[in-house]
């Protein structure tokens, strides 16, 4: 029997099976066997390489947006508009049939947005181009969910599960639970707090299933047992992802209300060029980028071409910045003055495990280099937080 047999069977089985707490152990040990299925699954076929299958982009820019949906949503409309690379639409499903890369020019950044052919259910399982399309969300920092604003809510239900299946999580945190497997000594099972999903047997159980039979596990919050398989299967991808409802022109002003309230969303209409500029700044909110700009001793920095560091990809200290600009700075550094909103003073004497904020203001002082004592257009006479006003960046420097 093939893998997909072996699926649709545990997956029948879960769900003739009723939930209560006699199945609990069951239902348990079958969510484990689907898991290990599914990753299965994910393994490339014996004797592949991998490579040449899958939609080959290079990244590019500071940070990869996915655009990922049903066929005919608006999906390339969409990277035309924010993008200007065209990309073909048309009123009949499937008319992308290959990823198309464009650029976001925002906030003195380049965000690579990547159109994508459009996915159904099944995606995860190999109908259409669905896993070569899932592969590229998986690559990327962020996705947007596009969906029809006149279509079934229940399609985003369908994508999330379909993403869900080959490993990502949209907008959820890793569950709070240690676990290490150990040569030796058996399972050790304990808890920070109580819980109500799952107890010490059916840890046990399901650590069986995966063959493990000495490792310590510690619950640190009330998870689940989905949770626990996510934390021993190790290969989940926690991701950012905004719904876009697009297509609103066609629908009713209360159904508009509606689905902007929802969580993560955005609507917008693509043919009447609406709240882009919204979805925009929440796609940039999303995805954490932090610009740092940094200021030649006595002299302005220059405010169009920033550092762009990410909380999620590589970290955003001063440790960060400076190897960011070149490996070699760390050994001569003695220290940076940072101006802006992760500054205490104007400036900030600061170490390299300082966390640095949008828009600061970074100046690096060698060894034996002479500081600059706050003299000049950054004062030190003001105490922070504050940011670099647009003024300032348009102001002088007096030095
Ligand atoms: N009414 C309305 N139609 C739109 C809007 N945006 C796109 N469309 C139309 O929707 C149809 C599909 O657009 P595409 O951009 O090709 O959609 P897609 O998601 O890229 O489709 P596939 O590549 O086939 O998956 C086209 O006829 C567009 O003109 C919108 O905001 N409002
Ligand atoms: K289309
Ligand atoms: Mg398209």
């Amino acid at each position: 029997m093939g893998i997909l047999e072996r699926i649709k069977e545990i997956e029948a089985e879960m769900a003739r099976t009723q939930k209560n707490k006699a199945t609990e152990y069951h239902l348990g040990q079958l969510k484990a066997k689907l898991a290990k299925l599914r990753t299965q699954l994910l393994e490339p076929p014996k004797g592949s390489s991998g490579a040449g299958e899958g939609f080959e982009v290079t990244k590019f820019g500071h940070g990869r947006v996915a655009l990922i949906g049903f066929p005919s949503v608006g999906k390339s409309t969409l990277l035309t508009l924010l993008t200007g690379t065209h990309s073909e639409a048309a009123s009949y499903e499937f008319t992308t049939l290959t990823c198309i890369p464009g650029i976001i020019n925002y906030n003195d950044a380049k965000i690579q947005l990547l159109d994508l052919p459009g996915i159904i259910e099944g995606a995860s399982e190999g109908k259409g181009r669905g896993r070569q399309v899932i592969a590229v969300a998986k690559s990327s920092d962020i996705v947007l969910m596009v969906l029809d604003a006149s279509k079934s809510e229940g399609h985003r239900q369908i994508l999330t599960k379909e993403l869900e299946a080959v490993g990502l999580r949209l907008n959820k945190r890793p569950p709070q639970i240690y676990f290490k497997k150990k040569k030796t000594g058996g399972i050790s099972f304990n808890s920070t707090c109580a819980l109500s999903h799952i107890d010490e047997k059916l840890c046990y159980q399901i650590l069986h299933e995966y063959k493990i039979h000495n490792a310590e596990v510690l619950f640190r919050e009330d998870a689940t047992v989905d949770d626990l398989i996510d934390v021993i299967e190790g290969n989940r991808k926690y991701m950012k992802c905004v719904y876009v409802y697009n297509k609103i022109d066609v629908i009713g002003i209360d159904d508009v209300d509606r689905l902007a309230r929802q969580p993560n969303s955005v609507v917008i209409s693509c043919n009447l060029k609406l709240n882009l500029d919204r979805l925009l700044a929440r796609m940039w909110e999303e995805m954490g980028l932090v610009r740092v700009y940094s200021k030649p001793q006595g002299q302005q920095p220059d405010f169009t071409d920033p550092f762009v560091l990410s909380t999620d990809r590589g970290g955003c200290t001063v440790e960060d910045f400076c190897n960011h600009i070149h490996r070699s700075i760390l050994k001569d550094l003695k220290y940076v003055l940072v101006w802006g909103t992760s500054a205490r003073h104007y400036p900030q004497h600061c170490g390299l495990s300082h966390n640095l904020h949008d828009e600061d203001v970074v100046q690096i002082v060698k060894k034996k280099e002479k500081e600059e004592g706050g003299r000049g257009r950054f004062k030190s006479h003001t105490t922070g937080p504050a940011r670099i006003s647009d003024r300032e960046k348009k102001a002088p420097l007096k030095t």
